[in-house]
């Protein structure tokens, strides 16, 4: 298992769009899966998304815990989404603050949907339908979008 180099946000793989996983069974892509989630365990931070280790795949992991700019977070298992689709999200948002580990020491409240439901494949393969409400809801938002080539600070107004 290896750290990764996190992209900066000036880097080309951040701004376009990831292409989706088609073969789960490649080792290569499950030694992705573990490399990721030792980069956002060394990164402190509380989610990753493949593009951000230079990687072009739909591939993101959600890690919310508590933290001093989110003290009643929940602490979760680190969830991993291989070709996440977000089925549905609330009209109602709720701001917070978020950050980016390609943008760092930058900080912004952000309006987000404050309930969303996604479709995902397990490291292992399965399908998953899942609703999320709060920071964490927001952490998939934010995980989506660099899949998409949007980094957060295009959303502060
Ligand atoms: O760049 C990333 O995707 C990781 C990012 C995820 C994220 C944080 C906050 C809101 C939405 C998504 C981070 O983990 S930034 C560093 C961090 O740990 C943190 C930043 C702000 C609030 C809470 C945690
Ligand atoms: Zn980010």
């Amino acid at each position: 298992t290896r750290i990764l180099p996190i992209a900066a946000a000036d880097e080309p793989i951040l701004h376009q769009p990831a292409r989706a996983v088609t073969d789960l069974s490649d080792p290569a892509i499950q030694r992705l899966l573990d490399d990721m989630l030792a980069t956002l365990q060394a990164a402190n931070g509380v989610g990753i998304a493949a593009p951000q280790v230079f990687a072009p795949l739909r591939i993101i992991i959600a890690a919310s815990r508590p933290n001093p700019r989110y003290p009643d977070a929940p602490l979760m298992e680190p969830v991993v989404m291989v070709n996440p689709q977000i089925l549905w999200q609330s009209a109602e948002t709720c701001t917070g603050w978020e950050g980016c580990l390609s943008v760092p020491g930058l900080r912004s409240p952000l309006a987000r949907s404050a309930r969303l439901r996604v479709r995902y494949l397990t490291r292992r393969g399965d399908s998953v339908e899942a609703d999320y409400e709060g920071f964490i809801a927001r952490i998939i938002q934010h995980e989506c979008d660099h899949l998409d080539g949007i980094l957060f600070v295009e959303r502060v107004e």
